[in-house]
């Protein structure tokens, strides 16, 4: 589990910030992750700026929400640096979804850092094709604290690094949930169709 460094009791003047990343494949708990760091934040009365971006309406028009439904409240917005308005006077500075943001979001994140903020930025890592997705590479390299989390193949069993899309579309963005992605690991994202659903043979005892 991330343990967060603690610098509240420095002066405002030698106050440093800094960036945190949590990245993985979808279903990995990035949310859930954010959302945690959140509370906490939120129970030492930091004061709390959170964004995602109005691209991404699939469970909430405001909230961010994960996939085991829970939630906090977020401010959308359209491009990464209207995120640098809004986030003034703040200590703590939330984002989910980095990778729909433009490359933008490298520079606001460093500014907010270097103005003494703390800021949490969760996104997809890959996308469905296994590259590396938009701004998060840049983010991982620039940040303090990277946190890479994984979920569980839907084939196998095993922990998931990958994003397998279930439909036939080409595009980089495309929203969805169950219904066109499942976790994979390595090797059944690999195998792609050919992926077989778990049907183990224990050998010692014959069974399946
Ligand atoms: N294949 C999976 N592996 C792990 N968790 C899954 C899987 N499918 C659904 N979940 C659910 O998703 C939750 C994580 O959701 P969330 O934090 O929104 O993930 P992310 O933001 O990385 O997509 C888990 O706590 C679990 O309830
Ligand atoms: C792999 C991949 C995903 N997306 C979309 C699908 C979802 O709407 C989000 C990821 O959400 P999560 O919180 O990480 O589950 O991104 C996409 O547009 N393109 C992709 O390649
Ligand atoms: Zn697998």
């Amino acid at each position: 589990m991330f343990i967060e460094p603690n610098r509240r009791r420095e002066p405002p003047h030698l106050r440093t910030g800094w960036i945190e990343v949590i990245c993985g494949s979808m279903f990995s708990g990035k949310t859930e992750e954010l959302i945690r760091r959140l509370n906490r934040t939120r129970i030492a009365k930091l004061d709390v700026r959170i964004f995602k971006p109005t691209l991404d309406t699939r469970y909430h028009q405001y909230d961010i929400v994960s996939h085991n439904a829970t939630s906090i409240p977020s401010y959308p917005v359209q491009r990464a640096k209207d995120i640098a308005n809004l986030a003034a006077g703040s200590d703590v500075v939330g984002i989910d979804e980095a990778q729909f943001f433009d490359l933008e979001i490298i520079d606001v994140c460093t500014q907010l850092a270097n103005d003494g903020k703390r800021v949490i930025i969760a996104g997809l890592d890959m996308d469905f094709e296994g590259k590396p997705f938009a701004c998060m590479p840049q983010l991982m390299a620039v940040a303090e604290y990277v946190t890479k989390v994984h979920a569980i193949c839907v084939v196998c069993g095993d922990i998931a690094n990958y994003s397998y899309r279930l439909v036939p579309s080409k595009d980089k963005v495309l929203l969805g949930e169950t219904d066109s992605y499942e976790a994979r690991c390595r090797r059944c994202f690999n195998l792609g169709n050919d992926a077989g659903r778990k049907e183990w043979v224990y050998e010692d005892e014959g069974m399946h």
